[in-house]
């Protein structure tokens, strides 16, 4: 096991009806002005957003507001906020919604309390020193970012889409009522389902040995959120299914199941978000379109660990021949993603770049040649390529 540093400062609230307490928490804080950031329409359809308002009220808490994030959280909402916050003197930032409104919250806080562009953080020119605090009441489970340091942003210009990750964005707290993602379609609930297991496998598929605890924690993390992801294709408002996911989306991506690897690999979320930057397409599926190829490429450089995974994970008998049982392993994921109706190609995501533009994905994930990605195989851009050629 190697030396970590475990940090995870945010209090969560957990469960049915918990998003009432949302001004008592705030008000914790002792701070002059809220700004309630939120995305699109679900939250004002469902009267969420009006209950947290109500909440603030009554709690005494002054605020404004700013809605508009759309998935793929855009820069240009950031500025807007950022000007707006520096404006009215916000102090506070509350997140109702997924990662998309917390990561462009974080954003925001980052442009507010730190001199110049924000988006140097994101192009990492520069380190933030400060973040403003900020509180989240979560509508999805997938993203973990409501127990997170990192946040992810699409510049339009270009789009590229760039994470930047530092404890001052890590929530103060975060509200989770499982009842709440009962309100999404099928596709984000198994979107976020796959998002959340990549979390966990990213850091597990690693070159570290030993490390019984948080592999023990990990396996069966990954096999709660596929087991449960399948009750949710049947039964969407299962309560007991969509609370164990729900609580799975937040320890996956708090560091927890880290503790003691070696970081990780995460070439297949460097990999995704050039997709999600150019072709807009919803996170955790890009992940699924991608997984396989990626797999495939590295598996060579660590068999064992993917035999592992594939014994303790994904139910494959043991043989003799590990790089059998590990293949067999990425195969059986293949097959899982497919039954909860999760892309394994980018045909079956609904694009199909061109070799221009997968030569252009490449380019840009290894920043124009300037950086490699993954752990359990170090990548450069025509590995990239070539991985993105086989999951088109
Ligand atoms: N910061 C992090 O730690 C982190 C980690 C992984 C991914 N990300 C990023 O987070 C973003 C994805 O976030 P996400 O997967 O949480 O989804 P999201 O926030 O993008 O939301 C997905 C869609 O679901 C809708 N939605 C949300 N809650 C709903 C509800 N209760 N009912 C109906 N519709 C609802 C949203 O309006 C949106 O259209 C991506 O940009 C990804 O790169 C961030």
């Amino acid at each position: 096991m190697n030396q970590f540093q475990y940090y995870t400062p945010t209090k969560v609230i957990f469960g049915k009806g918990t998003e009432e307490e949302a001004g008592e928490l705030v008000k914790e804080y002792g701070c002059k002005k809220v700004l309630v950031h939120y995305g699109s329409g679900s939250v004002k359809k469902s009267g969420l957003l009006d209950r947290i308002f109500r909440s603030l009220e009554t709690a005494g808490i002054a605020y404004i507001s700013l809605g508009g994030v759309v998935p793929n959280p855009r820069l240009s909402l950031v500025y807007e906020g950022i000007e707006l916050c520096k404006k009215e003197e916000v102090d506070f930032i509350l997140a109702v919604g997924g990662g998309s409104v917390i990561d462009s919250a974080k954003a925001i806080g980052y442009g507010v309390t730190n001199e110049g562009d924000v988006w140097d953080f994101y192009e990492k020119k520069r380190t933030a020193q400060a973040c403003l605090p900020i509180g989240v009441i979560l509508t999805i489970a997938a993203a973990g970012s409501e127990m997170s340091d990192s946040s992810v942003i699409t510049k339009e210009e270009g789009w590229i889409k760039r994470g930047y990750s530092s404890n001052y964005c890590r929530p103060k707290f975060a509200v989770m009522n499982p009842e709440l993602t009962m309100t999404l379609p099928e596709y984000q609930t198994m979107s976020g389902c796959v998002d959340i297991m990549m979390h966990t496998m990213e850091r597990y598929l690693n070159h570290t040995e030993n490390m019984e605890l948080t592999d023990g924690i990990s396996e069966h993390l990954i096999r709660t959120v596929m087991k449960n992801a399948k009750i949710l294709l049947a039964d969407p408002e299962n309560y007991e299914a969509r609370a164990e996911v729900m609580w799975a989306g937040s320890l996956s991506h708090n560091g927890l199941t880290g503790c003691g690897t070696d970081g990780g690999d995460w070439a297949t979320h460097q990999l995704e978000h050039e997709l999600g930057g150019m072709f807009d397409v919803a996170h955790g599926a890009g992940l699924a379109a991608v997984w396989g190829s990626w797999a495939r490429y590295v598996v060579e450089a660590r068999p064992e660990r993917f035999a592992q995974f594939a014994v303790h994970v994904m139910g494959v008998e043991e043989s003799e021949d590990v790089m059998q049982t590990a293949q067999k392993g990425i195969e059986a994921m293949e097959v899982f993603f497919q039954s909860v109706k999760m892309p394994i190609t980018m045909k079956e995501l609904g694009i199909s770049p061109s070799d221009e533009q997968i030569a252009e994905l490449a380019e840009k994930c290894s920043f124009f040649g300037k950086r490699t990605i993954g752990c359990v195989k170090m990548l450069d851009r025509e590995d990239m390529r070539r991985i993105y050629m086989d999951a088109r």
